[in-house]
């Protein structure tokens, strides 16, 4: 017996033109299916697509050895039918053993990969195809028609229907002309799903640019020592390379310079530069910070947020002061830069992500690593491509050049006239050992500028060197300079110089005059070590 058209599908026409009015993916496939299987003779209509496969499906993917196609496959993404057994009687699941099939495999991979038709009239006799002959038995399956979703060339994915009975000419006629409305109007919603996607993206990263714009620094790289020059054919070999990079050195020596000349030189220059400062990201929002949240994951959590991760897709991520994550996030983290895979929290989705990340800090990483406070799996997989920066006192013969460009900055910037720089000026800024290294003498320019109304150029200038002010500095018991600081003393010492700082600056943290420009530590920097000590601004 035949089946009438109109017994198998409804109404043809009305299908065509309801697939046609629906722009949603996610509405438009169940529809597809339960449009096609309003007949109990239909035993079950289903709909896989094409993607690239996630890596964590391939390395469980049953079919592994099977697969040639590692850069594409095929998912279940919708099903709808009648079972005569088993538990779930409309088949709605898109989970089960045949959720993902590789391209070229089966019949399903074979209409995806060579775009053919397959059509087997009657099942029993050629059992070719069918990998489960007891279910075609149980569920007494006669026929079975399977075509690829073509739109422009490119085959996007396969319609199947399993049939109890067989189908004739004229039924697969329309079943043609319905999967290449389908195959068009899939298409359509992935456009439509595209722009979308890249409205919210244009529209996060508008918003992370005006919040980056205020602080954002300026201008290049400045200097001509042979320690400078190496840096810069360090960042032209790895720049246009995926690899991670790790810019160690003191705070102020110019990382963040660094990480954005390495992002401007990269591939990916004309995509975002992200930017987290770890050390300023509360503990409990780590996570969120860097992975993003669905709306009503926790209290606060008001809207769909994308994370640093996401918004960094296609481009580089900068972690500035990696060594303050916390070791729980720090295994998260190493997840995700394993994977090129996370899921925002509260949502089950992964997502891809194509990310380069450059890493800083101020801190002897490998050193924290060896002593266990930083994961050593973590400081491997950031340390590729290390970049040391030595301190100013280093590289002196950076500081004319340097000097130069403050000034004219400052000048512009104040509305002066650009103020001579003599070699005697030179040779005393020269002398000094910059502790708060370019950021220092970046401000103690800018003060100059300020104070030289006269027009010949005035600086004030801790005369000492940085080791005499240790030497008064340091508590009464840890003795002479020579004599090697136990851990636990360093970390006093610190915690006693912070103190000292913020009651010299009366308690300003920020600013002319605060305690981190005192420290020469950016103001974040402080207020997470004030945190970590247990120190008040204003006692
Ligand atoms: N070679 C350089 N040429 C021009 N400006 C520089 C140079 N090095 C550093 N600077 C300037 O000095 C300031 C401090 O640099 P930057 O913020 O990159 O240092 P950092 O090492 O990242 O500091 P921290 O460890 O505190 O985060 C910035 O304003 C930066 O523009």
């Amino acid at each position: 017996m035949h089946i009438e058209k109109q017994a198998v599908f409804g109404d043809p026409k009305a299908i065509l033109l309801a697939i046609s009015g629906q722009h949603h993916l996610p509405e438009l496939l169940p529809l597809a299916v339960r449009l096609l299987a309003p007949d109990p003779r239909v035993a079950l209509a289903r709909i896989w697509l094409r993607r690239p496969p996630l890596e964590s499906d391939c390395g469980r993917c049953r079919m592994a050895a099977e697969c040639h196609h590692r850069d594409n496959c095929l998912y279940l993404v919708a099903s709808y039918g009648h079972a005569l057994h088993g538990q779930d009687p409309h088949w709605e699941g898109t989970n089960g053993a045949f959720r993902r099939m590789p391209l070229g495999v089966r019949k399903i991979g074979h209409i995806a990969s060579s775009g053919e038709t397959v059509q087997i009239d009657d099942v029993s006799t050629d059992l070719r195809w069918i990998v489960r002959p007891e279910w075609v038995r149980d569920e007494q399956i006669r026929s079975f028609f399977g075509l690829p979703l073509r739109y422009h060339n490119e085959t996007l994915g396969v319609l199947a229907l399993f049939s109890r009975e067989a189908m004739e000419d004229s039924c697969r006629e329309w079943l043609r002309m319905i999967a290449d409305h389908l195959a068009a109007a899939i298409a359509n919603a992935r456009s439509l799903d595209e722009i979308e996607r890249l409205k919210a993206r244009l529209q996060q990263e508008n918003e992370y640019l005006r919040e980056e714009v205020a602080v954002a620094s300026f201008g290049e790289l400045v200097g001509n020592s042979p320690a400078l020059q190496m840096i810069s054919q360090q960042i032209d070999l790895v720049a246009p390379t995926d690899s991670s990079v790790l810019i160690l050195g003191e705070s102020g020596t110019g990382k963040e310079l660094i990480a954005r000349e390495l992002h401007r030189r990269s591939n990916r220059s004309d995509r975002p530069l992200i930017k987290v400062n770890c050390a300023a990201v509360p503990r409990e929002l780590y996570e969120s910070e860097f992975f993003g949240h669905s709306k009503g994951s926790f209290t606060g959590a008001v809207r769909d947020r994308a994370g640093r991760f996401e918004l960094a897709d296609g481009g580089t991520l900068f972690l500035d002061e990696i060594g303050e994550i916390p070791l729980d996030l720090q295994a998260k983290l190493l997840r995700v830069l394993q994977e090129g895979e996370l899921e925002r929290i509260g949502e089950e989705q992964t997502r891809r992500l194509d990310v380069r990340v450059i890493a800083a800090t101020n801190r002897n990483l490998r050193e924290e690593a060896a002593e266990g406070r930083f994961r050593q799996d973590l400081f491997y997989r950031l340390s590729v491509f290390p970049i040391e920066l030595a301190p100013l006192r280093e590289r002196v013969q950076d500081i004319p050049l340097l000097a130069e460009h403050f000034l004219t900055r400052f000048a512009r910037q104040l509305g002066r006239k650009p103020l001579k720089l003599t070699l005697a000026n030179v040779q005393r800024l020269q002398r000094y050992a910059w502790p708060g290294n370019v950021r220092e003498l970046q401000h103690v320019l800018e003060r100059a500028v300020i104070i030289s109304t006269d027009g010949k150029l005035r600086f004030n200038l801790p005369e000492e060197r940085p080791s005499d002010r240790l030497r008064s500095a340091q508590p009464s018991n840890a003795a002479r300079t020579d004599q090697v600081l136990s851990d636990q003393e360093v970390r006093s010492f610190e915690k006693e110089n912070i103190r000292r700082a913020l009651s010299a600056s009366g308690g300003k943290v920020y600013g002319s005059g605060g305690a981190a420009e005192r420290l020469g530590l950016k103001p974040t920097t402080l207020l997470s070590r004030m945190r970590a000590f247990g120190i008040q601004a204003r006692p």
